[in-house]
């Protein structure tokens, strides 16, 4: 490694390890590990085996994440823009193994960016629930937005906002919650030069002050019962077992579920049993810790009011984010009608928002413009509490009015905008749509030129007899446009020529 480890930090290793001491150290003169994890959203496991043009080995604690070979470039292929699998540290794939998520729960990812554990989380939800994924830096909500698009996740809202805020608008609301915590990064000195450059002696205990008001807050959005994972890619015991040992005494109604998984973790320090670390010298990826805290079931301190908040957090069943309530197809024009005619301004200033009122033609037009696209697109309209920002529609897994107030850089999935009476469907609508659900559709093939042409913006000629229709459907209008059969964005067909769609800020370079 080019980069001098500052001498601090490797004597507290030192004093910390003991005669394993050696063995640590010998590992930053070893080429880290690289990984992928299948976005089981749109391709399964063994599906992804069997099409993989690289050579796989699995991660032992994560069932969909496999070890790369030095020199292989996974994002330098056709998959990763149809968003088949996350590019991902193997350690960091650990800690959403840890919180158990179950389809139709409600989860939270406090500090989510760029999104590597959002995507792995919405992937174990299987479009059934809600995902809240929030990051404080705006800058970086950016990424993480556009990852939720890239994975096609239907059921996640994105927020830019501080964990008090969060707390304060979903109290005792979430059934899981990650908290991923910013930390002073040792474990990552190998792979990341940058963090060894910012790291200085009292940067830990910077990072710990921070780390616990962000768990003492987080612990007052979650339901009784609920379970939270904390955890960190640094070595130093005080933003680790300190933290969770702090916590636990003061928050006697959590105890420690001890990590399971795999006989590579070692546990934590000091008498702190069941907290879990990863070693660089005792298994293949890079430093982490992580504490899986479980709430007893016993009345938070910090209840939901019971104002109007009772319909709203009703109008989210349990267990049921996408269940019949949600409504066929009409209903959810009916709810598209309502949201719009309520103006839908997003609340807090946001990327995605920009208040702007309906343009011309008004809301019956838009309303009227939407339905006709899904009748001619889809047949059937996807379930979702639609949320109109000016002439944008978001479908959200949560009523609008729950996000008033909040940050929102992501309402919810983005369907598409209104324009000159037209409803222009957007590019996440493709991403998260499966081949079926389209009236029609497109498959190129990854091994011939045609998908990288698609993904460069270029036009395609391509035979009728090479669209897939729904029966019934017209020949003219929307494409889905596919890779191997996974959907990677729009083109419009007409007369044997395929008019790209493909948005110019994704586009292969
Ligand atoms: C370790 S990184 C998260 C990595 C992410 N979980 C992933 O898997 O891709 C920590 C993140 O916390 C964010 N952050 C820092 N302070 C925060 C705070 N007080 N509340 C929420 N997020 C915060 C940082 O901007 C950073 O993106």
């Amino acid at each position: 490694m080019a980069v001098q480890l500052p001498g601090t930090f490797m004597q507290r290793m030192k004093d910390m390890l003991g005669p394993e001491y050696e063995q640590f150290a010998a590992t930053y003169q070893e080429t880290p590990y690289a990984g992928i994890r299948v976005n089981t959203l749109k391709v399964a496991v063994e599906r992804l085996l069997e099409l993989s043009p690289f050579v796989l080995e699995p991660i032992a604690w994560c069932p969909t994440g496999f070890y790369t070979e030095e020199g292989t470039r996974p994002g330098k292929h056709p998959y990763y823009h149809a968003g088949l699998y996350y590019i991902q540290e193997p350690s960091a794939m650990a800690p959403v193994e840890q919180l158990d998520v179950q389809p139709g729960e409600r989860v939270l990812d406090l500090c989510a960016a760029p999104g590597g554990k959002s995507t792995q989380i919405a992937a174990k939800l299987q479009g059934q629930g809600l995902l809240v994924t929030n990051d404080l830096h705006a800058e970086r909500t950016k990424a993480l937005a556009k990852n939720l698009e890239l994975y096609g996740v239907r059921n996640g809202i994105v927020l830019n906002e501080s964990p008090a805020r969060i707390a304060g608008a979903f109290p005792g609301f979430f059934d899981k919650i990650l908290i991923d915590a910013p930390c002073s990064g040792e474990g990552m000195f190998r792979k990341d030069e940058d963090m060894v450059k910012q790291w200085e002696p009292g940067t830990p205990a910077k990072y710990a002050a921070m780390q616990r008001e962000i768990l003492d807050t987080a612990a007052t959005a979650l339901s009784p019962g609920g379970r939270m994972v904390y955890s960190t890619c640094t070595f130093a015991e005080e933003e680790n077992e300190e933290i969770i040992r702090e916590f636990l005494s003061t928050h006697p109604q959590f105890a420690v579920v001890p990590v399971g998984g795999t006989g590579s973790f070692a546990s934590g320090y000091g008498e702190l049993n069941g907290t879990a670390r990863l070693w660089p010298h005792k298994l293949k990826g890079e430093g982490h810790f992580l504490a899986v805290l479980q709430h007893d079931g016993s009345a938070l301190a910090a209840e939901p009011e019971a104002d109007g908040d009772a319909d709203t957090l009703a109008a989210m069943p349990k267990k049921r984010a996408h269940s019949a309530d949600r409504g066929s197809g009409k209903q959810a024009v009916l709810k598209a009608a309502q949201g719009r005619s309520k103006g839908g301004r997003a609340s807090g200033k946001t990327a995605a928002s920009g208040g702007r009122h309906p343009q011309g033609g008004g809301e019956e037009a838009a309303l009227a413009a939407y339905s006709e696209f899904i009748q001619a697109q889809l047949g059937e309209a996807p379930e979702g509490y639609p949320v109109w920002y000016g002439d944008h529609l978001y479908l959200s897994p949560l009523p609008r009015e729950r996000l008033d107030g909040l940050k929102t850089v992501r309402p919810g999935w983005y369907m598409g905008h209104v324009r000159s009476g037209r409803f222009i469907p957007g590019h996440p609508l493709a991403t998260a749509l499966h081949p079926g659900e389209s009236c029609r559709s497109v498959s190129l093939s990854s091994l011939s030129n045609e998908a990288v042409s698609y993904l460069k913006g270029e036009t395609l000629t391509i035979p009728q007899e090479r669209l897939e229709m729904k029966p019934g459907s017209s020949l003219k209008g929307y494409v889905l446009v596919c890779i191997d059969g996974f959907s990677a964005g729009w083109g419009k067909w007409q007369d044997g020529i395929l008019k790209n769609e493909y948005p110019a800020g994704w586009r292969w370079t």
